[in-house]
C-alpha cells in the first residue's frame, strides 16, 4: 500500500486478536498532518489497543500502520521518536518532585543535562504548572497530573501526540483546561490523535473524527464533511400557538417542494411544534418561511436545528452513548 505523505498516521486493515477474541477488526485510519483527531468509541471498542499498535507497544495480528512515514512493524525506533504517548494510567513515579519527573523523562530521551533545565521550565510554563515545580507529584490534583503527563509527552518535541482519554475522570474545569491545552499544542504545529468516549470533548476541538465500535471503524472524516454527508436533510422547527395552528403548518409544509416530512410534536408542556425535514437550500428555507407568513397561520417561531455532532452521532449508531 502507498504511504500518503499528507497523512501522519495511516493504518491499513489492522487486526488484533487476544486468544479467540477480536479486539480490533480491520481498522483503517487516515489522520492528516496538523489535525486534531478525536478517536471516539464506547468502553472496550478497541481504542487503547489501536493506540498501542500505533505506539509500537503491541504488534497487530494482521495489517500495517505508519506514523510520520515510518512503519510500526519495520521502523519502531523512528516511530517512537516521532510520537509522544500519554497512556490512560498516570504511572508509578509519584515519589518525585514535579520538575524531577520531567527531568527524568527528558533524560530518557538523551537530552543533555544543560538543556534540560530550560526545557523543564518551558514545559512547566506551557502546562501552567511552573508554580508547582517543587511539589511532590502525588500531591497534585488529577487535572494537574494529566497536564504534567502531557508535558512529559512533549519532552522530545514529537510531531504527533497520541493521547489515551486525556480528559477522562476530570472535573469540568480541568476538562476545559486540557481542551485549551490541546488547542494550543495544535497551534504549535503538533498533530493530536486522542481517544474519548465523551462526545462533547471531541466536538468542540476536533477537526477530524473516527468512530470505533466493537473493533470496527463505522465512520471517519473531517467533522465538516461528515456533518454535510450525514445531515443532508435540514431540520426546521416551527412553533405554533395551538394544535390547530400546528396542523395547518404541517399541511402547508407538506405541499412545499423539498419537504420530505412534517410532523407535529405534541408537547408535554410548552408550545406545539412542527418538525419539518427539508432538503432544499437557503433560498428554499426563505421561501418556506415566507409562505408560512403569507398563509396567515399564527406562527410563533421558526428556526433550523443545529447540525451538531450528537445529532449526527445518534443517526449513525444507537449503541454509543456518552
Ligand atoms: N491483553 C488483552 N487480553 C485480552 N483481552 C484484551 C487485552 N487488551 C484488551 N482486551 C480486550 O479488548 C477489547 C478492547 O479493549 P481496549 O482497551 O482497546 O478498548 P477501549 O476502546 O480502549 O476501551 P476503554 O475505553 O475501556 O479503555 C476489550 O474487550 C478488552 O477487554
Amino acid at each position: 500500500m502507498e504511504v500518503i505523505p499528507e497523512l501522519i498516521i495511516q493504518t491499513q486493515d489492522l487486526w488484533k486478536t487476544f486468544g479467540d477474541f477480536q479486539a480490533v477488526r480491520g481498522v483503517s485510519l487516515s489522520v492528516p498532518a496538523g489535525s486534531i483527531y478525536g478517536f471516539v468509541g464506547p468502553n472496550g471498542a478497541g481504542k487503547t489497543t489501536t493506540m498501542r499498535i500505533l505506539t509500537t507497544l503491541t504488534r497487530p495480528s494482521k495489517g500495517e500502520a505508519w506514523v510520520a512515514g515510518h512503519s510500526v512493524l519495520e521502523d519502531r525506533r523512528a516511530v517512537r521518536r516521532a510520537i509522544g504517548y500519554m497512556p490512560d494510567e498516570f504511572g508509578v513515579y509519584e515519589d518525585l518532585r514535579v520538575w524531577e519527573y520531567l527531568d527524568f523523562f527528558a533524560a530518557c530521551y538523551d537530552i543533555p543535562e544543560n538543556d534540560r533545565k530550560r526545557l523543564v521550565g518551558d514545559l512547566l510554563e506551557l502546562v501552567d504548572l511552573a508554580h508547582r515545580r517543587e511539589d511532590m507529584v502525588d500531591k497534585l490534583s488529577k487535572g494537574m497530573k494529566q497536564r504534567l503527563s502531557l508535558a512529559r509527552t512533549l519532552a522530545h518535541d514529537p510531531q504527533v501526540l497520541i493521547l489515551d482519554e486525556p480528559a477522562s475522570g476530570l472535573d469540568p474545569r480541568a476538562r476545559v483546561e486540557i481542551r485549551e491545552l490541546l488547542g494550543e499544542l495544535a497551534n504549535m504545529g503538533k498533530t493530536i490523535f486522542f481517544s474519548s468516549h465523551i462526545l462533547a470533548d471531541v466536538e468542540d476541538i476536533c477537526s477530524h473524527i473516527g468512530i470505533i465500535e466493537a473493533g470496527q471503524i463505522i465512520m471517519e472524516g473531517s467533522i465538516d464533511e461528515l456533518k454535510q454527508e450525514l445531515m443532508e436533510t435540514r431540520e426546521i422547527i416551527v412553533s405554533a400557538r395551538d394544535h390547530e395552528a400546528a396542523e395547518s403548518i404541517k399541511t402547508l409544509a407538506m405541499s412545499v417542494r423539498d419537504v420530505v416530512q412534517a410532523e407535529v410534536i405534541t408537547p408535554k408542556s410548552g408550545r406545539f411544534r412542527v418538525r419539518i425535514d427539508f432538503t432544499g437550500d437557503d433560498e428554499g428555507v426563505i421561501a418556506l418561511h415566507r409562505s408560512l407568513i403569507d398563509s396567515g397561520i399564527p406562527v410563533l417561531g421558526f428556526s433550523e436545528a443545529e447540525r451538531d455532532l450528537e445529532n449526527m452521532f445518534m443517526r449513525v449508531t444507537k449503541g454509543l452513548v456518552t
